[in-house]
């Protein structure tokens, strides 16, 4: 089924002035679905299929804005965020065969493992992380009642009554923007003045790097900006109410057919997405072997984030010396408001003060622990300030000093469970779901991560302690620090 849906797509692909190198072949792979393989050996620099910018599936390319009229499409605030390419691909579904983009959006997935669509028990195992707050489940309703509905109630003659049931209904609406969270590639318009800025820019990249520029930069497959993406996730609704919304209207939100069929993998990548004035190319970016997968890269996310988008976590082997498996690109984001709770901070408005002062000076309101266990000045900063006495607090703000850093065992119970319990459970996996295991997969690289780093703080106190005045009395804090070992929630 899966594969006659691939034989389809590619005669419709080829019909449409696609082309695919005969080195290139897509199977069923275990753990992956779809994906691409290389048939014989393919050098580095080798292009692999190339895709024509008509058949991109963007609201540049679907004739429904105009259709409606770009003043009301614009008034309705369609031109911003997801909801108007939403509403495009159920558009074009209902279409069905006249539609150009027919045999693609029938390839397309109908089902997502990802946590958008979990049951509220299956989302409690994620309890510890920020996946759930980054669903934007309701924002994507709003978008749907507020933005959509509106517009489709209001032009029957476009949106038949009848059929409204069966193509425009919040279950589809949350299906399409699964795929365009899971697939889509921000894709620059093909304007004059963005075709000299891209000239301008290959030949800079040219001359710098002797390779174009790689158009991969945005919603699904990023490359380049996969740090701006952390720090601006896209979700179906988010993007509503990010600053990129300008960054958005000059580049396009587009589905790429085929090159979506690509898989990723941390570290991975061997292919990358390149443009061209009228074609996108995808390209070889490494010697590739026969029977090797043909991995594009999503940004080498930690897992929290490639579950929430994709819907699948990496394992590998990590670099010693652990040597367990998960994700290197694993992190922990620890919000402002999580260190008032694990603090204790018992006057809220005093506390608000400092955030807001810390917020005033520039400070980001959370903090990312990377897997090299480096602990942010930012979090380090904003931990000293919230445990500062009234007296150190006015003395700080006078002087702009703040006290040492310190991480202690109170965030890491956060998580309902232990990192201990955690590993048993999936060594043992007594028939855990697909979407249990990958819930326990996220927390344990997270709490790796946490555990390793209190343990180097704890190493550097011991250190800190053995060089000078064994004898000192520990403070009360630094007594939780050395309980973090043995704790368990
Ligand atoms: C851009 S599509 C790639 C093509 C897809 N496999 C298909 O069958 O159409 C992204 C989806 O592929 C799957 N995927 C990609 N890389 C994966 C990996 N390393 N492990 C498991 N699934 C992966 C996930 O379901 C993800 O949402």
């Amino acid at each position: 089924m899966m594969m006659d849906d691939v034989s389809s797509l590619l005669s419709w692909f080829n019909a449409n002035g696609g082309t695919l190198d005969s080195a290139v072949g897509f199977q069923v792979l275990p753990g992956c679905g779809r994906g691409a393989v290389a048939l014989r050996d393919i050098p580095e620099g080798h292009v692999l299929f190339k895709i024509p910018r008509e058949i991109l599936l963007s609201t540049e390319t679907c004739k429904l804005p105009q259709l409606v009229g770009l003043d009301r499409w614009k008034a309705l605030k369609m031109h911003l965020g997801w909801a108007g390419l939403i509403l495009c691909m159920m558009w074009e579904t209902a279409q069905g065969p006249s539609s150009k983009w027919d045999k693609y959006l029938e390839s397309l997935p109908k089902t997502f493992d990802t946590p958008m669509f979990w049951s509220d028990i299956e989302l409690d195992e994620l309890k510890g992380t920020t996946v759930v707050e980054k669903l934007g489940k309701a924002d994507a309703e709003q978008d749907f009642n507020q933005k959509l509905l509106p517009l489709v109630h209001s032009r029957p003659d476009i949106f038949p009554p009848e059929i409204l049931p069966v193509y425009y209904t919040l279950e589809i609406y949350h299906i399409m923007g699964s795929r365009i969270l899971s697939r889509s590639f921000d894709v620059e318009k093909d304007d004059d003045d963005q075709a000299e800025a891209e000239d301008e820019r290959e030949e800079r990249d040219l001359e710098e790097n002797g390779a174009p520029a790689d158009t991969s930069l945005g919603s699904a497959m990023d490359v380049d900006g996969a740090q701006d993406e952390e720090a601006e996730p896209h979700s179906e609704a988010a993007d509503e109410h990010s600053e990129q919304e300008e960054d958005e209207e000059s580049s396009s939100v587009s589905m790429v057919p085929i090159a979506d069929m690509l898989n990723a993998r941390y570290g991975s990548e061997n292919a990358k997405l390149f443009y061209e004035k009228d074609d996108l190319r995808m390209v070889s970016t490494k010697p590739i072997q026969a029977g090797e997968q043909i991995w594009n890269t999503y940004g080498d996310m930690p897992n929290a984030e490639l579950l929430r988008r994709y819907g699948h976590v990496d394992m590998l082997p990590l670099p010693p010396p652990s040597g367990d498996l998960g994700n290197p690109g694993d992190v922990v984001e620890i919000s402002a408001d999580l260190a008032l709770e694990v603090l204790h901070q018992t006057d809220q408005a005093t506390t608000r003060e400092r955030i807001d002062w810390w917020l005033e000076q520039g400070g980001d309101d959370g903090v990312v622990l990377e897997s090299d266990l480096e602990i942010p000045e930012a979090l380090i900063a904003l931990i000293r300030l919230l445990r500062l006495t009234p007296a150190e607090w006015e003395k700080a703000v006078e002087k702009d000093k703040v006290p040492k850093p310190k991480l202690d065992a109170e965030i890491i119970g956060i998580y309902p469970t232990s990192l201990a319990d955690d590993l048993a459970l999936l060594a043992a996996d007594h028939g855990l779901s697909l979407n249990k295991r990958h819930a326990l997969i996220v927390r344990i690289g997270e709490k790796r991560i946490l555990q390793m780093a209190l343990e180097k703080i704890e190493a550097q106190r011991q250190r800190n302690m053995g060089g000078g005045d064994k004898k000192r009395k520990m403070r009360p804090d630094e007594e939780v620090g050395r309980a973090a070992k043995t704790r368990r929630r």
